[in-house]
């Protein structure tokens, strides 16, 4: 029987340079991807992936403010959310498909808008902390901020960005459609951007929600709620370390639930970018996960053959 993978791809490794996106440049990062995810396919993985989205919905969100210059149009976040998964959901499926057919496996890709329930009363909503779109100087952030209202926050020492808010991810509402899809053999693109946030009220009706999920939980709920046996989360480096760009750092390759947890409290990873990827990582070990895998897209073959990549496991395997 197959392995299940749950395949995060980190948005910032959609984009081939984050202060100038293309479409073109979207491209090439995913076909590359596509190289690697196929790979894993051929070597019997069965896989489901989720993607970033926070280069891209910030700066969809960007085009309306734009755009509302001169015409009385306006956008809301859970839109935004929606409008990326499309775009990204299309390139990835395109990306994934041609890929399928030059090594000549037959199998058909799906994207999936997909909800993600968060609660009303999450403190999240009071205080944004999740950076999307460009990066700005702290010049350009305080008139972005004057321009427009914006919340903005310094993302991790490279540049100042858009800041909204970020509830904790509860229920993947379209999970029981993703195992359906899976038992047909599809491969499947879900929980694009960690989700459209939606909130379900006392009618029972689901609202769109002035939100962005951090993908890295989305994720990792999404692979507890299918029991994959993995959950690999690829990004912009081949391994996590400890005391990153210090003098001292020490790169992480293989290590456990309850390791991961001690230079978790003791700071090691920065908040906006590593943090929420390793906060991911203990939720699905500590909800029965079987290993967690962080890598740059082009490691991941080494990395599961155990030459590279930062492996995370439950304390007694
Ligand atoms: N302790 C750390 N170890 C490795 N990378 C780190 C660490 N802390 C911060 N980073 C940075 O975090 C980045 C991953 O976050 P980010 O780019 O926001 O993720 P995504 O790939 O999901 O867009 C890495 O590429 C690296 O630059
Ligand atoms: N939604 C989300 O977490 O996107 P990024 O990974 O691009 O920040």
């Amino acid at each position: 029987m197959s392995r299940l993978a749950v395949i995060a791809i980190g948005g910032n490794s959609l984009v081939e340079n984050a202060t100038c996106q293309s479409v073109a440049g979207e491209q090439k990062a995913l076909q590359e991807t596509a190289i690697h995810i196929v790979e894993m396919i051929l070597r019997g993985w069965q896989v489901v992936l989720t993607h970033g989205n926070g280069p891209q919905v910030g700066l969809i969100l960007l085009q309306a403010e734009i755009a509302r210059k001169e015409l009385d149009y306006t956008i809301s976040v859970d839109i935004a959310v929606a409008e990326s998964q499309g775009s990204i959901g299309y390139a990835l499926q395109q990306a994934l498909s041609n890929e399928l057919r030059r090594r000549s496996l037959n199998k058909q890709v799906v994207a999936l808008l997909t909800h993600t329930l968060v609660d009303p009363d999450d403190p999240a909503f009071q205080q944004p902390s999740k950076p999307i779109g460009p990066f700005y100087t702290a010049t350009e952030a305080e008139q972005k901020q004057r321009e427009y209202g914006w919340a903005m926050m310094e993302d991790a020492g490279r540049g100042w960005r858009r800041a909204v808010p970020s509830p904790h991810p509860c229920q993947i509402m379209e999970s029981e459609a993703i195992a359906h899809m899976l038992q047909a053999g599809l491969i499947v693109i879900s929980a694009g951007g960690g989700g459209i946030p939606v909130i379900i009220d006392t009618y029972g009706t689901l609202i769109g929600t002035q939100a962005v999920i951090d993908k890295d939980l989305a994720s990792s709920l999404l692979a507890s709620t299918l029991q994959a046996d993995l959950l690999l989360i690829s990004t912009g480096v081949e391994k996590v370390a400890l005391n990153y760009h210090g003098p001292n750092q020490q790169d992480l390759s293989k290590l456990t639930l309850s390791e991961i947890l001690r230079y978790f409290n003791e700071g090691h990873f920065a908040r906006g970018s590593m943090e929420p990827k390793i906060c991911a990582a203990i939720e699905y070990l500590q909800n029965g996960g079987k290993a967690v895998l962080i890598t740059r897209p082009e490691a991941i073959t080494q990395a599961l053959d155990g030459k590279t990549g930062t492996w995370i496991f439950p304390d007694s395997r």
